[in-house]
């Protein structure tokens, strides 16, 4: 069978059977051109000859009998086949009986083909006058919205060819396990691929839904196949399905309400959303509460005044450097204050090597107009560059163009953060382009105790986890970490490790009244040098006491001295900055190599085993 545009040869001999075996290939091609040698069959044989092949026999009777007469055909066969004759006679190869019989079949096919394209076009035309059909495609996030709908829609529950699935966003894992056992996946019933129906406000509704297989792949995987819905009403009003889509972006908004969604750029240089977090309360984050509310209160007044700033001409744009030492907070911050504003992420990644100044330009000007754009370590992108291919990824003006050019979108803060304020170009912080700029510093003794209390809060007289500790993973890796961290982070992503090392009694939950923590807070603190670690290091470092504050005050000046000696065992590098302080300076830890770093690691275990014997 070939294809609408395709030539059909069809080759017909003296008997009916290859004739009968022949024209259906030619004629059902939907070919513009059929070339064919006339059968030379007797006229009785064909008609019973093609009556298996439907409406095919017809073309072929017509291209047989053509020549012939048309007596047995019906009516309008009838008259076809005389325009074919008398188009043949016109062609002057009336004589030639091969000749007129496949100039005949090119007609016929020619006429079919064209039949059938009118036929289909009208039937769209008739499908879109009658019909209303609204498209969603799994690239979209449209697509997310309407798969959320679908999941809480009753026909969902009752389908019986459904799919089931844990997830229906990236990133948007439903908020319980029901019964609010989290350790069971939440799951989501869907319409299966295929057609469905169901009532919408009183009205039929169909659905179509569809996954694509991958290009080159005869299996469709989830992970990389399309999938497309599309939903149907006879109709030629819109209204309805536009209000089925409104309806389903706010249900999909309203689900994010306590949550802070992140997205992030794809490989095609579109925002995508990658993942939604429980909103992050300001009060998780320990910092100077003045600069805390400083930034919080200029961000709001930012919002409220964009009258302000089109009376002035200027551009509606806010700018925020955070800078400071590894774990100090920066990150973390600005996702408290997204929560606090209910604002979503948008987080760009400078050393992609997808990234260029067009597509950079294009995902700035892509941002809604409220939201926070984030770009995390803002000096590191330019110095990886330097070292790598030049051509590649963004340049310096690419990047000041996008933040700030006339393409750049209005409404947006846009939070940078850096480890290294001294590399960043004046161009790059200049007012206008960062407002604010924020210091993270390393803990004060007062943050220590702080960091402490809240840590172990105490509700009811019973300990309950930290909102730090509900996050298993928060204790990232630092981009330069510290011998200490290291060594928390290395037993906090084994549990099984953790418990191992403690004894039943460590692991009791403890009742200690507000008092007692705040005492042993206190105590806590007197032994952290001030401005020495960051606070994602004393975080680390409460890990491993989650359940046993009194373990922590315990094992603190331990802590504190493990550190000191770090450079001293030789397996990690500390820098001092010994003139002034003596304590280590901003540049922290950092390690020469894995090797070192599994030394290091394996050594402080062995330490530490002894030192709880
Ligand atoms: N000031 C802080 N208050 C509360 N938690 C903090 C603070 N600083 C760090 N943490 C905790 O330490 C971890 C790392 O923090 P975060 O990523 O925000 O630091 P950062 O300054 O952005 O680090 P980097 O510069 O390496 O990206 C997080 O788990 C966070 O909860």
């Amino acid at each position: 069978m070939v294809g609408m545009s395709a030539v059909g040869i069809g080759v017909g001999t003296a008997t009916t059977t290859t004739v009968a075996a022949t024209y259906p290939l030619l004629l059902s091609s939907s070919s513009m051109l059929g070339v064919g040698l006339r059968a030379t069959t007797s006229a009785g044989c064909a008609r019973p000859c093609f009556a298996s092949f439907g409406r095919n026999t017809l073309i072929g009777g017509l291209a047989l009998t053509g020549h012939r007469g048309f007596a047995s055909l019906p009516e309008g066969a009838q008259e076809v086949g005389k325009l074919v004759s008398s188009a043949t006679e016109k062609m002057g190869l009336g004589d030639n009986q091969f000749a007129a019989g496949g100039f005949q079949l090119a007609l016929i096919g020619g006429i079919l083909a064209g039949i059938r394209v009118l036929g289909s076009y009208a039937i769209e035309y008739f499908k879109k006058k009658i019909i209303v059909t609204a498209e969603f495609d799994s690239r979209d996030e449209s697509y997310s919205w309407i798969l959320n709908w679908l999941s809480d829609h009753p026909y969902s529950k009752k389908a019986t060819h459904f799919s089931v699935s844990t997830t229906i966003a990236r990133g948007a894992q439903k908020i319980n396990g029901e019964g609010g056992d989290s350790a069971i996946a939440a799951t989501y019933f869907l319409p299966a691929p295929g057609l469905h129906f169901f009532w919408y406000r009183n009205r039929l509704l169909w659905l179509h839904r569809e996954r694509a297989r991958p290009a080159g792949s005869t299996v469709a995987t989830s992970g990389s196949a399309v999938e497309n819905i599309t939903i149907s009403t006879i109709g030629r009003s819109r209204d309805l399905i536009q209000s089925l889509i409104l309806e389903a972006q706010r249900k999909f908004i309203d689900r994010d309400q306590s949550r802070t969604v992140i997205f992030q750029a794809d490989q095609y240089g579109a925002w995508r959303r990658t993942k939604s977090r429980p909103k992050r309360p300001l009060d998780t984050i320990v910092m100077d509460p003045k600069l805390k509310n400083y930034i919080v209160e200029d961000a709001k007044e930012f919002f409220a005044s964009e009258s302000w700033y089109a009376e002035r001409g200027l551009p509606f744009r806010r700018g925020l450097l955070l800078y400071g030492s590894p774990g100090t907070g920066k990150t973390s911050f600005i996702h408290a204050l997204a929560g606090e504003l209910g604002l979503n992420i948008y987080v760009v990644n400078l050393s992609s090597k997808n990234l260029t100044d067009d597509t950079l330009s294009e995902l700035v000007s892509d941002t809604p107009s409220r939201c926070l754009l984030l770009i995390e370590d803002v000096d590191a992108a330019f110095v990886q560059r330097e070292s790598q291919d030049a051509a590649k990824g963004i340049t310096f003006s690419g990047l000041l163009n996008s933040v700030d050019g006339v393409s750049a979108q209005e409404g947006r803060i846009l939070c940078m953060t850096t480890n290294h304020l001294e590399r960043l170009d004046e161009a790059l912080i200049r007012p206008g382009r960062v407002d604010v700029r924020a210091k993270f510093g390393k803990a004060s003794q007062l943050q220590a105790k702080e960091l402490f209390i809240k840590f172990y809060p105490h509700v009811s007289g019973t300990r309950v986890d930290s909102s730090v500790s509900k996050e298993p993973n928060n204790n990232k890796r630092l981009s330069a970490p510290s011998n200490l961290s290291e060594t928390t982070n290395y037993l906090d992503n084994g549990n099984s490790t953790v418990s191992s090392m403690t004894s039943p009694a460590e692991n009791a939950i403890n009742s200690l009244s507000a008092a007692q923590t705040e005492a042993l807070a206190t105590q806590f603190a007197k032994v952290i040098p001030d401005q020495m670690f960051s606070i994602a290091q004393l975080q680390g470092f409460l890990m491993g006491y989650k359940k046993s504050p009194e373990l922590a005050v315990k094992h603190a000046e331990k802590f504190v001295r493990q550190a000191g000696s770090a450079e001293v065992s030789g397996t990690a590098k500390v820098e001092y900055d010994e003139e002034t302080t003596g304590k280590a300076s901003e540049k922290q830890f950092y390690w020469e190599d894995d090797e070192e770093k599994q030394g290091f690691r394996e050594e402080k275990e062995r330490e530490r085993k002894a030192s709880l014997k």
